[in-house]
């Protein structure tokens, strides 16, 4: 049975959310699930935009029927080509013999990559500064280039000043009944997972998700309805703003994340010791993760979130303890960048790590490498609490 949601007058949220997902994309846990939207609007032309994962394509199809009530569906367009979100295009494709489809040159060679039936007849390719009229309702197409896909692109309502916009603005967590962002606590409950579906899925883009941001500031915006979390109707600044200093790479909180590899204990310890002298000295936001307990998503996450890092980390077979090397790679594909960082090494016969972890951050953009590194031989001693000390009192001095 159908479960949809109005938007306006005419436009209806017939999406799904999934609570059952393990990984988004086979990597990312889930605690609180996804949502993939769906938006159909009622003109003289029926005009779905995107549809949904196969796995709530049960609830998305009931969900399309019961609003269409009877009508054919016209038209679809694929913002995005991404198989959460294009999943069901086939099968609309059968349900609907007419249907034509709406997407840009890039769109329909990967429908004919993911898909067999024939877009002989069906294609309606569209470019930047296009517009398709519904009816009452006149749409322009907005190119969003890699914002993280290369097919990606907005579409615009201007009737509405609605702008569909894809995977930006989207966020991790089912919806639970309430699809606008003024039905919700999003500062309190989602913004979380926002920032993680953020960093870790589009982060990488943040010059392209600077330039989409720019076309959308010559847009009258009232409603921003991306493909996954909650529709913004109210505070759309609030969303804006984070996404505008997330693509920048600048940090949302003056603050230090400590994060550590520990196997024995030890440095565990020194990385306690930092965050008691930080605390002491009346730094409140400090954020401390154990990198083997930690999902390396969340790391990510609060690398973009504050502005001070620390990285400690046993030496492993000459090298840095595997966990934490597999985090520096990512924070390097995700192009991370304008942080201060400080390092803290380990070892027991030959400690490697404050040099490797070093030259690992040096090769990332706009860091800034803080000189009082210290190293461990095994357990933390009397000389370097005093290193310590020194180190702390750099951080303090930057953060407060
Ligand atoms: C598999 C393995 C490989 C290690 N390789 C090195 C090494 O190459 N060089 C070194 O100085 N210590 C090496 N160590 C020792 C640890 O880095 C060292 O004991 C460190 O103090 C452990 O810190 P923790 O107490 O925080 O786990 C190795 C330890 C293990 C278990």
């Amino acid at each position: 049975m159908h479960c949809f949601r109005k938007v306006t007058d005419d436009l209806y949220w017939v999406g799904a959310s999934d609570r059952r997902i393990e990984l988004f994309e086979n990597i990312f846990p889930l605690t609180k699930g996804v949502s993939y939207n769906s938006y159909l609007l009622l003109d003289e032309k029926t005009v779905l935009f995107d549809s949904a994962d196969y796995a709530v394509g049960r609830q998305f199809l009931e969900n399309v029927d019961a609003v269409l009530n009877g009508r054919s569906l016209d038209y679809l367009i694929v913002n995005h080509m991404e198989p959460d979100h294009c999943a069901m295009i086939d099968e609309l494709v059968l349900r609907h013999p007419g249907l034509q489809i709406i997407g840009n040159a890039k769109t329909f060679p990967m429908i004919d990559q993911f898909f067999d039936f024939d877009l002989e007849g069906r294609k309606i390719v569209v470019k930047e500064g296009d517009t398709f009229s519904s009816g009452k309702h006149t749409l322009h197409f907005v190119m969003a280039p890699m914002v993280h896909w290369p097919e990606a692109m907005m579409t615009y309502d201007a009737e509405g000043k609605i702008l569909f916009s894809a995977d930006a603005f989207g966020t991790f967590g089912a919806l639970n009944g309430n699809i606008f962002n003024d039905e919700l606590d999003f500062d309190r409950d989602w913004l979380d997972e926002a920032r993680r579906y953020y960093t870790n899925i589009v982060g990488k883009y943040g010059m392209q998700v600077q330039n989409v941001l720019k076309k959308a500031a010559g847009l009258d915006i009232s409603m921003i309805c991306p493909l996954h979390g909650p529709i913004w109707r109210t505070d759309l600044s609030y969303i804006i703003g984070k996404y505008d200093l997330w693509s920048k790479y600048e940090p949302e909180e003056k603050g230090v994340m400590i994060a550590y590899a520990s196997m024995y204990g030890n440095t565990e310890n020194m990385a306690e010791i930092l965050a008691a002298m930080l605390a002491e000295a009346g730094v409140k936001k400090i954020r401390m993760h154990n990198i083997s307990k930690t999902h390396v998503s969340e790391l990510i996450s609060d690398s973009f979130k504050y502005s001070h890092i620390v990285l400690a980390a046993p030496t492993y077979n000459n090298g840095i303890y595997p966990l934490m090397d597999n985090y520096l790679e990512d924070m390097k594909a995700l192009a991370l960048q304008n942080r201060t960082v400080a390092v803290l090494g380990n070892g027991t016969w030959a400690p490697q790590t404050t040099k490797l972890i070093s030259a690992k951050v040096g090769e990332m953009k706009n860091m800034n490498l803080m000189e009082a590194a210290v190293t461990i031989k095994s357990s933390v001693k009397d000389a370097q609490m005093e290193e310590l000390k020194t180190l702390s009192r750099q951080i303090v001095e930057e953060v407060l």
